[in-house]
């Protein structure tokens, strides 16, 4: 796959022919995908198809054994600085510092990226994520869904051309996660960066992603939108043809009546 460096309409994130093992174990074999700008794509997989891997080796923090990862244009390793500031992280197993008050932290991620005026971007993001309450409370404090919230401020206050979250809406409550579900959607509205989402709730797949991956035992198996995916491949659900596949990975095609 040839990676292009157009400036227009150039997707937010490209993934070409990328591969990582540890020692013999082939984590993530050869995968290749884009995310577009203002576009939801989610990354789906069972437990150990390569998925933290992929998000590692975007974010940088893991080097890929063959392949290029390109953010908005820039080598990820190569340009790793321009790459990594256009970037963005949230996960629930990457909490903020627990001993720093919401305030503090979005401080200092905000001074480490470099954000100016920082004071009026860290206001604006304490009130679009209903957290002025919550200033001055040490993070540790705050519950899951607090939690979450200012994860999503700290990694919004880049203004990231592509935002990685890692099962953002795992341990909230239905209502918490929907509002949450909203706002990432809203963002990626109105302010057109990429999303790369990983989740292993299907109903929320459907309703938040414009596109998925479906990846297993470190290949892309299928994408597609998730609401037609799994018509398109004889199962009744996101869900059934994600077990399905995480059963038998080579059960791609649709299935057929016993004797058709
Ligand atoms: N440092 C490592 N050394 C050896 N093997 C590893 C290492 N990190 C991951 N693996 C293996 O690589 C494969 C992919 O792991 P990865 O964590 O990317 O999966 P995942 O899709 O994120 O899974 P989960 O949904 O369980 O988080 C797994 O088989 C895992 O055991």
């Amino acid at each position: 796959m040839k990676l292009t460096h157009a400036a227009t309409a150039r997707p937010v994130l490209q993934v070409a022919n990328v591969h990582k093992h540890y020692g013999s174990k082939i984590a993530v074999a050869d995968i290749s995908f884009e995310v577009a700008a203002g576009e939801i794509v989610g990354l789906l997989g069972p437990n150990g198809a390569g998925k933290t891997t992929t998000i590692n080796m975007v974010l940088g923090v893991l080097e890929a054994s063959r392949g290029q990862i390109l953010i908005d244009g820039h080598d990820v390793m190569r340009q790793r600085r321009r790459a990594l500031s256009a970037t963005n992280f949230a996960a629930v197993y990457a909490p903020l510092p627990g001993n720093l008050t919401v305030e503090q932290n979005l401080r200092i991620f905000g001074l480490i990226y470099g954000v100016r005026p920082l004071q009026m971007r860290i206001d604006g993001l304490l009130q679009q994520f209903d957290l002025l309450a919550y200033r001055d409370t040490r993070c540790g404090v705050l519950s899951s869904g607090e939690q979450t919230r200012v994860c999503l401020a700290k990694a919004l206050l880049n203004q990231p051309r592509l935002l990685l979250l890692d099962e953002p809406t795992a341990s909230l409550d239905p209502a918490t996660a929907r509002d949450i579900r909203l706002q990432i959607q809203r963002i990626a509205r109105e302010q057109g960066g990429g999303i790369l989402w990983t989740s292993h709730n299907m109903t929320e797949v459907e309703d938040v992603c414009d596109r998925v991956l479906i990846l297993s035992q470190g290949r892309v198996l299928l994408q597609g939108d998730p609401r037609t995916l799994a018509s398109e491949h004889g199962a009744a659900s996101l869900e059934d043809l994600f077990v399905r596949l995480a059963r038998d990975p080579g059960a791609t095609a649709p299935k057929r009546e016993a004797g058709a």
